[in-house]
């Protein structure tokens, strides 16, 4: 496969979507199919093209023939079986490369195993109680061949007009549906299966982007038992990180997970205050780094070490932090051991509109530091996506013997 070559993706999953987003950002000439105009609004706007509408195995062929694609990445639902089949098969016949992206399937024990939705309606036919159903409404039909079914079985169902009407007409009425777009935390399934008194949990096994580990980690809380319904039996493929993995070699800004990296800016700190709060190890990488760039340091710590740079570029302040300090900062460095402290000074230098790098939580920094070399030429900077410091600072290392910085 050439970089110059067209992918087409079956979407429909968080890991479609993540991949698609990662694919175009590295650069690759990539279509995404979706089946709903909801799964398109998910997508949200990264360039690429996006086909919506869902097709049948005649449609797939031709719309792969006509583009030209070099490669399709299955990455429709764990249970689309029949859409899983239709897209392996246009691929087989048209002599693309064809890849399942699947997710892992999640680790469970002390669960009724039910092959199929037809298995759980007998199972629930001879077994009362009521049931919270988590498998949305495709399936939904099924469970309404339970007579009772209108008053034992609660179901979450996704907030679209679709799936609302759906249930309506299937006879479920408002007071038996929970209408709501996940992520559902265990918190909000525990609470669920108590509020409506259920004694049975049912889901499918959507490995964990589908929450799986917190609706099983519910139902322990709330002595419910677990209903899976099984991952059809021959579904195997690879998950996001061995696709991205593969791809890697020929999209080299590929990166795992396709996690977001940052755009350099390189900007004028001479005479601006700096402030970093913290003087221990990391406080003193970052001050020297600073002090290269003729900007006025704040340091404040409750221990002020002898070993700091002194001079009249550096203020220091010998006790905790406060917020005060953040007063007619240009950027902030949160560099104390305390993670509540970090914290406090990332939300309030957001609040204010200060660049603040937070040293103990890459979520709540909004830039990153660079490790910075200098020669008379040039500044670089270079950060990673956060989640390989030292590789950042191996490349960095790199750099520098290179450069003899
Ligand atoms: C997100 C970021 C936020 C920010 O601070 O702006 C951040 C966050 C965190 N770093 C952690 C650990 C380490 N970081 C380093 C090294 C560097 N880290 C730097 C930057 C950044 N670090 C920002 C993103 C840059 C990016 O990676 O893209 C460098 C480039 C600049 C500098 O620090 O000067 C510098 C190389 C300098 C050079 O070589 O010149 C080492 C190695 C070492 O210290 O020798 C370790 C220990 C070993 C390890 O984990 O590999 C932890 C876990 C803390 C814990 O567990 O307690 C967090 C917290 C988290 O990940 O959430
Ligand atoms: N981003 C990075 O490169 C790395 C980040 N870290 C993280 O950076 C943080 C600092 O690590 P080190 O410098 O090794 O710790 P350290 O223990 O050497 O220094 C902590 C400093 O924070 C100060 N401090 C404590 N409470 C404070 C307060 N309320 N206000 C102001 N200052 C206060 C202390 O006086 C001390 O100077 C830690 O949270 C650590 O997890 C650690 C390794 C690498």
């Amino acid at each position: 496969m050439k970089s110059t070559d067209k992918i087409l993706i079956f979407a429909g999953t968080t890991e479609g979507r993540t991949l698609f987003e990662a694919l175009t950002r590295a650069g690759a000439d990539v279509d995404v199919s979706v089946a709903t105009g909801y799964g398109k609004e998910l997508l949200g706007d990264h360039g690429g093209h996006v086909l919506c509408g869902r097709c049948d195995g005649e449609q797939m062929l031709a719309l792969i023939q006509k583009n030209g694609y070099a490669l399709v990445i299955d990455a429709t639902h764990p249970y689309a079986a029949q859409a899983t089949s239709n897209i392996s098969r246009a691929c087989a016949l048209a002599g693309v490369e064809y890849l399942r992206l699947l997710r892992p399937s999640g680790e469970c024990s002390d669960v009724i195993l039910c092959e199929n939705i037809q298995a759980v309606v007998e199972y629930l036919k001879s077994h009362g109680g009521s049931v919270l159903s988590t498998i949305g409404s495709k399936e939904l039909g099924a469970l309404t061949e339970l007579p009772d079914f209108s008053s034992r079985i609660f179901a979450r169902i996704l907030s679209t007009p679709e799936a609302v009407d759906k249930a309506f007409s299937l006879g479920f009425s408002g007071k038996n549906l929970i209408c709501m777009q996940g992520p559902f935390s265990c918190g909000l399934n525990v609470e669920m299966l108590r509020q409506y008194g259920c004694d049975y949990l049912l889901t499918k096994n959507s490995g964990d982007a589908g929450g799986f580990d917190e609706k099983l980690e519910a139902a322990r809380q709330a002595g419910a038992q677990v209903i899976l319904i099984d991952r059809p039996g021959s579904d195997h493929g690879f998950s996001c990180e061995e696709i991205v993995e593969r791809l890697s070699s020929v999209f080299p800004l590929l990166e795992k997970g396709g996690k977001k990296t940052h755009f350099p800016i390189f900007t004028d700190i001479s005479g601006k205050t700096v402030l970093v709060a913290g003087a221990g190890r990391i406080a003193q990488r970052r001050l020297k780094t600073l002090l290269r760039f003729d900007c006025r340091i704040r340091i404040v710590a409750p221990h002020i070490p002898q070993t700091l740079p002194q001079g009249e570029a550096i203020c220091c302040i010998p006790r905790a932090f406060e917020e005060g300090d953040l007063e007619g900062v240009f950027l902030a460095v949160a560099a104390t051991d305390k993670r509540e402290v970090n914290r406090r000074i990332g939300i309030e230098a957001k609040r204010r509109g200060i660049p603040v790098s937070v040293a103990d939580s890459r979520e709540e920094c909004t830039f990153f530091f660079p490790a910075v070399i200098t020669t008379p030429q040039a500044v670089i900077g270079a950060v990673g996506s956060g989640d390989d410091h030292h590789a950042v600072a191996q490349t960095a290392k790199k750099i520098r013997e290179a450069l003899h910085d």
